[in-house]
């Protein structure tokens, strides 16, 4: 069983007053905690100090009762794995397999190489998310969605404890985002901890654990995603009209837009 939380953070963004305050939250083995908040209210940088990436004003990230930033980049590398937000990917010129196998860097020698049992994982995972047709194509080639699964795909042959995702179907058709949705399920029934930020809070719906909320002056609260994703509370973050309502059609509560 692995835990990371964090206690009392705060963190300033660079030539900014405002920030993340008092940002206590945990997660563990088996969970899924998906993050939302309005455009800049810092949930990018929030996975950033978890990963020890940056440094807090005050507080601490622990993982399994130690400091993240006293864990050398490969212990780190054993616990934590990221998917960054689309934007953010630089894409190598390295066909989708070789791409893959990065994912494992951490967890070999200074002069190994792949094992065969490592593409194999690499080409199991490809084909789990529909992808092994592009198994030989060049990162460069492919369309945003496309790149999105490969690099959701590189993360998880890290096999991190906990597997933090920046927005992670932001680039997805309906099919993919369902896809990742059941994924995510599937990892947690099986032990992975996981962490993600989502602008669409029926995402939260779907996955239907554990949700944070980051407020206008960067306060986070958690809970359930039932008692989470109400009207009120998503209107108060996104300071903006909308609705959240059990639809019997789909069988769930569903947030739409409201005029
Ligand atoms: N490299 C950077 N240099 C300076 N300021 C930054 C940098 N990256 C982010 N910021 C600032 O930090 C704040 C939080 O940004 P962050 O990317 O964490 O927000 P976010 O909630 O993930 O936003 P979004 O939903 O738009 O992706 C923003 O005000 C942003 O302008």
């Amino acid at each position: 069983m692995t835990t990371l939380k964090t206690q009392q953070l705060f963190y300033n963004f660079p030539g900014n007053k405002t920030g993340l305050q008092a940002v206590d939250l945990q997660i563990q083995s088996s969970q899924i905690l998906a993050i939302l908040g309005r455009n800049g209210i810092g949930k990018s940088t929030l996975l950033r100090l978890l990963l020890g990436l940056l440094t807090p004003k005050s507080g601490q990230v622990l993982v399994d009762g130690q400091a993240v930033t006293n864990l050398s980049p490969k212990q780190r590398a054993t616990y934590l794995a990221l998917v960054p937000q689309m934007g953010s990917v630089q894409t190598l010129p390295y066909n989708v397999l070789d791409y893959l196998l990065l994912g494992c860097a951490a967890n070999m020698g200074l002069f190994s190489q792949p094992r065969p049992a490592d593409r194999q994982r690499a080409l199991a995972l490809l084909t789990e998310l529909g992808c092994q047709a592009l198994c030989d194509l060049n990162c460069q080639q492919l369309s945003g969605g496309q790149l999105q699964l490969v690099t959701i795909a590189k993360a998880l042959m890290q096999q991190p404890k906990i597997l933090l995702l920046d927005e992670p179907t932001a680039a997805l058709d309906y099919k993919n985002q369902r896809q990742i949705i059941q994924l995510l399920q599937r990892l947690a029934k099986q032990g992975l901890g996981i962490i993600l930020t989502t602008h669409d809070p029926n995402q939260a719906i779907l996955l239907d654990d554990q949700v944070a909320l980051i407020d206008g002056s960067g306060r986070l609260t958690s809970g359930q995603m039932i008692e989470m994703i109400t009207t009120d509370k998503l209107q108060q973050i996104y300071e903006t009209a909308l609705q959240v309502d059990y639809l019997p059609s789909c069988q769930r509560l569903v947030c739409t837009m409201s005029a």
